[in-house]
C-alpha cells in the first residue's frame, strides 16, 4: 500500500490505531505521528512498537508548524486530540491539506458539520468512533462520512481502518449511542476486571494474585466471546443449576445491573450529545 497517513496528536486512541496499523504490516516510513510535547515525542517511539523508529514524529511544543507539515501531501489524517482542541488544530493545518486529503477525526462530539466548517467547505471528512483494543487489531470503529467523501475516499477509510478492528457505517446521529457502547465500553470491561480484583483482596488474595486471576478472567472472556458472540450462551455454559455461579449472578441482577448498565451508558450518551451542542459552530 502506498498510501501515507498522519496521526495528528497521537495519545491513548490515535496510539492505538498507529500501533494496531504497524502491526498489520502497514510501512512505517508511509507514517506521520503529531504530539504536543517534545517528551512525549520521545516516549511514542517505543509506544508504537515495531516500526515506531521508522515513523516521522513531530512535536507541536518543539514547532509550530508540526501539525502543518505533518500533514502536507498525506492521503488521510487522523485527528485525536481532545474533543475542545479538535477545531482549532484542524483550521490551523487546513491549508496544508492537499484537496484530496481526507480527514478523519476520532473525537467524541465534534459535530460533522464543524470538521467540515473547519478543514474547508469541499474538504472530505469523516467522523469515527473507534476503541482502543485497535492496538491489538480488535477495535470497533463506526464511521460517518461528510457529504463531500466520495466513495474511493470511503474505500480508503474503510481500508485503513479496518486494518485494525471491525469497520460499521453509522449514521451520524447514532454516534452518541456508538460511543455509549463501543467506545467507551472497554472502560466497563476493565472496571469489571478492577473491581473483581479488589473483591478478590477481600476474600483473601494479595493485590497483585487477585489482579491476575481477575485480569486473566476477563480476557479468557473476551477472547471466548471473540471466537463465539453470543454472551448469553457463553453465561449459560459457566452457569450449572444449582452451582455457584447462579449465586453470583442472582446477586449481580438483585443488586439491578441491569439497571444500572443502562443508566450508566444512557449519561455516556448523554455526555456525547451535550458536547456535539457545545461545538457545533
Ligand atoms: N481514549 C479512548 O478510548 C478514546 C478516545 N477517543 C477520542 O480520541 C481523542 C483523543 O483522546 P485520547 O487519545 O484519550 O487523549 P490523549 O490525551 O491520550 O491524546 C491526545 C494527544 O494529543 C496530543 N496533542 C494535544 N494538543 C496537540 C496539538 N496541538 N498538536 C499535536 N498534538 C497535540 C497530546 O500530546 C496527546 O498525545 C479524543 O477526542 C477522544 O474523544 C475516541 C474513542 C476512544
Ligand atoms: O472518555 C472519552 O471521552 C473518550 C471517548 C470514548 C472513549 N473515551
Amino acid at each position: 500500500m502506498t498510501t501515507q497517513v498522519a496521526f495528528v496528536g497521537t495519545g491513548s486512541m490515535n496510539g492505538a490505531i498507529a500501533s494496531g496499523l504497524l502491526a498489520s504490516g502497514f510501512d512505517p516510513e508511509k507514517v506521520r505521528a503529531t504530539v504536543r510535547s517534545a517528551a512525549s515525542a520521545e516516549k511514542l517511539v517505543d509506544k508504537l512498537g515495531d516500526g515506531g523508529e521508522k515513523v516521522k514524529i513531530f512535536s507541536a511544543e518543539s514547532s509550530a508548524t508540526a501539525n502543518r507539515d505533518a500533514v502536507s501531501g498525506v492521503d488521510a489524517v487522523l485527528v485525536g486530540v481532545k474533543p475542545y482542541d479538535v477545531l482549532e488544530v484542524v483550521r490551523d493545518f487546513a491549508d496544508s491539506l492537499d484537496s484530496q486529503t481526507l480527514v478523519i477525526s476520532v473525537a467524541a462530539g465534534v459535530p460533522l458539520d464543524s470538521l467540515q466548517k473547519a478543514a474547508g467547505e469541499n474538504q472530505p471528512v469523516i467522523r469515527c468512533m473507534p476503541n482502543t483494543p485497535s492496538r491489538v487489531g480488535k477495535g470497533v470503529l463506526a464511521i460517518s462520512s461528510g457529504s463531500t467523501v466520495t466513495e474511493e475516499q470511503k474505500e480508503l477509510a474503510e481500508s485503513l481502518l479496518s486494518a485494525v478492528g471491525e469497520v460499521v457505517q453509522v449514521e451520524e446521529e447514532q454516534m452518541d449511542a456508538v460511543t455509549a457502547v463501543s467506545g467507551s465500553g472497554p472502560a466497563y470491561a476493565f472496571l469489571l476486571a478492577e473491581t473483581m480484583a479488589k473483591a478478590g483482596v477481600e476474600l483473601g488474595f494479595d493485590r497483585e494474585t487477585a489482579t491476575k486471576l481477575a485480569a486473566a478472567t476477563v480476557a479468557g472472556a473476551g477472547a471466548l466471546l471473540d471466537s463465539d458472540p453470543n454472551p448469553e450462551d457463553l453465561r449459560k455454559a459457566v452457569t450449572s443449576p444449582g452451582g455457584t455461579t447462579e449465586q453470583a449472578i442472582k446477586t449481580y441482577q438483585e443488586g439491578g445491573l441491569e439497571e444500572l448498565t443502562l443508566k450508566a451508558m444512557r449519561a455516556c450518551a448523554e455526555k456525547s450529545a451535550q458536547m456535539s451542542k457545545e461545538y457545533a459552530e
